[in-house]
């Protein structure tokens, strides 16, 4: 038989597939990682519950895994406005995408809202072939499938990105139960506006996998992705998150998992001082919420005023911020709790999404 031990009844030659094993194990590992969870979630789909098998499997290759991780297969969890505007850029850039959020109603919610701003883009881009826009509407959409299973969505993703409330222990308790179930080589990924990502991550196993991803709103239209990476994430999930955030056409910055990131950091003050302000009654004519939207806009160049962009962003998800933020530093004056802001979310007025906050939209 010599050298190349061809096996007799097969007609495998054993030693150069051996070698070829070793030649990838060693320098391209995560082909066999990815071959091989690919073939085990084919296993996973046709025999119930081998992601338990898959996990750990594949655990053993995880950390040279992702040395140039693609990401093809997106799962974003939380159908709201972050997410649903993700998962667009994501499928009109060619990804294959799973929404996820807790009722099919919000689901379809979620996919009328991006066609809605999917025709705002084609009427713009295709403003001369309005046929080629339906066209690319379409296969946008092919590109986006539902799911309320966030545990099946993520055993076939690459990536697996949070958009859900801004809550420590609920982004925990979904990462926890994700970790046991996603293939070894799949990155997690948070939008937190707030929240440590360290925090979020160390529900896992997979700290080294784990980074922050913060987009801007609304997604489609805001060049921003912040990519955070913390003291575990390791370069190649740090590289491939940096990567694919390029790949969808937006312009990444390097971030560290400190509070607020870049651009909250900054903004989170601006705000809530502007509400301050208004509450104190200090402007000129009655310290308006309008003067003061009309004073940003106008002198110093926003394209919303403080009071407006709250209401765009969440009057909910701020005050999930600032109650975050306060706790854990009381005495800073910075994040002093406002009475307006918290009498408006107790009332239900979360701003344009339920169709009432600082201003009413109804
Ligand atoms: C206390 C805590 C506070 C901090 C909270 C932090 C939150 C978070 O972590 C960070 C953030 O996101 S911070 C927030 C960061 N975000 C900001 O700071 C945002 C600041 N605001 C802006 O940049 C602009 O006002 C907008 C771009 C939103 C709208 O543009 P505009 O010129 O003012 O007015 P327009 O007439 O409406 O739209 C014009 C055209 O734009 C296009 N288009 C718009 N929306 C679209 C969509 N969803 N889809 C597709 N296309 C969309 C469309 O072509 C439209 O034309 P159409 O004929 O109407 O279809
Ligand atoms: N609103 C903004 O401007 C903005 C910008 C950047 C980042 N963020 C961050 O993005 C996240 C989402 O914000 P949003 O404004 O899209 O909120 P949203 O309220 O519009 O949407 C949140 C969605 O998550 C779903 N959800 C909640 N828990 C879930 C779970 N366990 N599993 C699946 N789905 C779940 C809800 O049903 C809802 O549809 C927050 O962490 C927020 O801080 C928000």
């Amino acid at each position: 038989m010599g050298r190349s031990g061809m096996n007799a009844t097969a007609g495998v030659p054993i030693f150069e597939v051996g070698l070829l094993f070793l030649f990838f194990y060693f320098y391209a590992p995560e082909i066999i990682c990815l071959s091989l969870t690919g073939v085990l979630q084919v296993a996973n789909r046709q025999m119930g519950s081998m992601a338990f098998f898959t996990h750990h499997f594949c655990r053993g290759l995880s950390s040279s895994a992702v040395r140039s991780a693609v990401i093809k297969h997106v799962t974003i969890i939380g159908g709201g406005q972050m997410g649903a505007g993700i998962a667009q850029v994501a499928a009109a850039t060619g990804h294959s995408v799973t929404l996820v959020d807790t009722c099919e109603d919000i689901l379809k919610k979620a996919v009328k809202g991006i066609e809605g701003s999917l025709k705002r883009v084609v009427k713009k881009k295709y403003a001369d072939k309005p046929e080629a826009g339906e066209e690319f509407i379409q296969k946008v959409l092919q590109n986006v499938s539902t799911s309320t299973d966030a545990g099946s969505a993520a055993q076939g993703s690459d990536l697996v990105l949070e958009a859900i409330v801004e809550n420590l222990k609920i982004k925990q308790d979904l990462f926890g139960h994700l970790d046991k179930l996603a293939p070894a080589h799949t990155i997690f990924a948070s939008n937190t506006s707030s929240l440590p990502i360290s925090d979020i991550a160390s529900s896992t196993d997979r700290q080294d996998r784990f980074g922050g991803l913060h987009f801007f709103n609304p997604v489609p239209m805001m060049k921003l992705v912040e990519v955070i990476g913390t003291s575990a994430t390791s370069q190649e999930t740090f590289d491939a998150l940096f990567n694919f955030s390029k790949e969808l056409g937006k312009t990444p910055v390097s971030c560290k998992d400190t509070p607020g990131f870049i651009v909250n950091r900054l903004l989170v003050p601006y705000i809530m001082e502007a509400i301050r302000l208004h509450e104190r009654g200090e402007c000129f004519c009655h310290g308006s919420k309008e003067d003061i939207d009309i004073a940003m806009k106008l002198g110093a160049g926003y394209p919303m005023g403080p009071f407006e962009l709250s209401d765009y962003v969440g009057l909910d998800t701020m005050k999930f911020i600032m109650d975050g933020w306060s706790a854990k530093d009381p005495d800073n004056l910075l994040f002093t709790p406002s009475e307006l802001l918290n009498k408006l979310v107790a009332e239900g007025k979360y701003g344009k999404k339920t169709g009432e906050g600082f201003y009413k939209y109804k």
